[in-house]
């Protein structure tokens, strides 16, 4: 197939180039390297450095390389700066796919896989999470991808030939565990990245962001779902897609580890006690978060392979020990 790979340079994203790729499609990736690194997309992919603002680009490189299916990874990530800058996270992550899907309109592209995320579910009564549990957004964030998910209903519902599924990532983890990319942001903010610069001396320690949450050890629960496992739900999405159809999926292990749980396997794994202080809780976090991942697992047959955190850290570890510097470029 020939796919449109948005937000490819970026950490998920350059994920799936690379088993895009390997699978034997053609790909352009489409990026504005805010948060991205052109050293991260393969020399096997088309690059074009574009902005999901930039209607007319878009429009011009789906004809250009008769692209069939887009995956939508752009975007502005962070819970805890969506709380700071709402507007530009609306923005981004709202307007910015608006253009995208008016371009695809236009260009009479009716296939897309679009990256939402747990966060639309804000801080839900029950756990585990499954498909059917109400959404209702605490940050900007999670709203600003919610808002996507309403869009892709209507524009599905006005157009029978367009389908479109959302899988909801919970936390993403690990790395290619050949080690050849990696996960590579400035800031970094993400817990497990963070953890590895405290224990590769990058950053003089670490923090909890509270103690006080109503979970057995007080701090916040995650799911985290390795990064290869979860791109390969995105191959089974983009093939399984059929005009009309509106997918959405979770996509977690089904099971939550604490912020002490990942402290402890990252001491583990890299062998380092690196200092950890308690901080005060980050404004926009939910208490618990994690999966039911049932539904795609009947439906497409997909479920985790890699459920050990361990073995998430350690890829992830392999390539921070490698590329101290990232890649180098910011
Ligand atoms: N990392 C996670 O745990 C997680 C969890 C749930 C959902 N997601 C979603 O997965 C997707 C990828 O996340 P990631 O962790 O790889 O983030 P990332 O920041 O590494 O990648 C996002 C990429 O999009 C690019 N980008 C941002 N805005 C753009 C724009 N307007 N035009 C063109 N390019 C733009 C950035 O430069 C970057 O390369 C995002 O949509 C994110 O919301 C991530
Ligand atoms: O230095 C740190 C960093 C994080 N945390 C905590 O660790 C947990 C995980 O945080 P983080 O890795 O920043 O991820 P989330 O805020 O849970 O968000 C991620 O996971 C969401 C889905 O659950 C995605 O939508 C987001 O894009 C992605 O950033 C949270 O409880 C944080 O408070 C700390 O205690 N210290």
């Amino acid at each position: 197939m020939n796919v449109l790979v948005t937000g490819g340079a970026g950490y998920i994203g350059s994920h799936a180039v690379q088993r895009l790729l390997a699978d034997g499609n053609t790909v352009v990736v489409m990026d504005n390297l805010f948060r991205g690194h052109r050293a991260a997309v393969p020399a096997e992919a088309t690059f074009v450095q574009g902005d999901l603002h930039d209607y007319d680009l878009i429009v011009k490189t789906l004809k250009d390389h008769a692209i069939e299916c887009v995956i939508n990874f752009a975007a502005w990530t962070y819970v805890g700066e969506s709380v700071e800058q709402p507007l530009g996270y609306y923005h981004n992550n709202t307007a910015g796919v608006l253009t995208l899907l008016r371009a695809m309109a236009e260009a009479g592209v009716n296939k897309i896989v679009h990256s939402s995320t747990a966060a639309t579910y804000g801080e839900p009564d029950e756990m585990p999470i499954t498909e059917d549990t109400p959404q209702a957004p605490i940050n900007p964030y999670g709203m600003s991808k919610y808002m996507v998910e309403q869009i892709l209903r209507d524009t599905a519902n006005a157009n029978p030939e367009f389908a479109f599924a959302c899988p909801r990532y919970f936390n993403v983890a690990g790395c290619d565990p050949e080690g050849r990319i990696g996960e590579d942001h400035s800031p970094e903010t993400h817990l497990i990245p963070v953890l590895l610069e405290a224990a590769t001396g990058k950053r003089e320690k670490a923090y909890i962001f509270g103690t006080d949450y109503p979970t057995p050890d007080g701090t916040c629960i995650r799911d985290y779902v390795h990064v290869v496992d979860l791109i390969d739900a995105h191959v089974l999405l983009m093939n399984a897609l059929k005009p009309g159809q509106q997918l959405f999926y979770n996509l977690g292990i089904g099971n939550g580890m604490s912020v002490r749980e990942i402290v402890d396997a990252v001491k583990k794994v890299t062998g380092v006690d690196f200092t950890v202080e308690i901080g005060d809780r980050r404004a926009g976090d939910p208490p618990s978060l994690y999966a039911d991942p049932k539904k795609i697992k009947e439906e497409l047959g997909w479920e985790a392979k890699i459920t050990d955190t361990e073995t998430m850290v350690a890829d992830a570890y392999k390539w921070f020990k490698a590329n101290p510097e990232g890649y180098g470029d910011g």
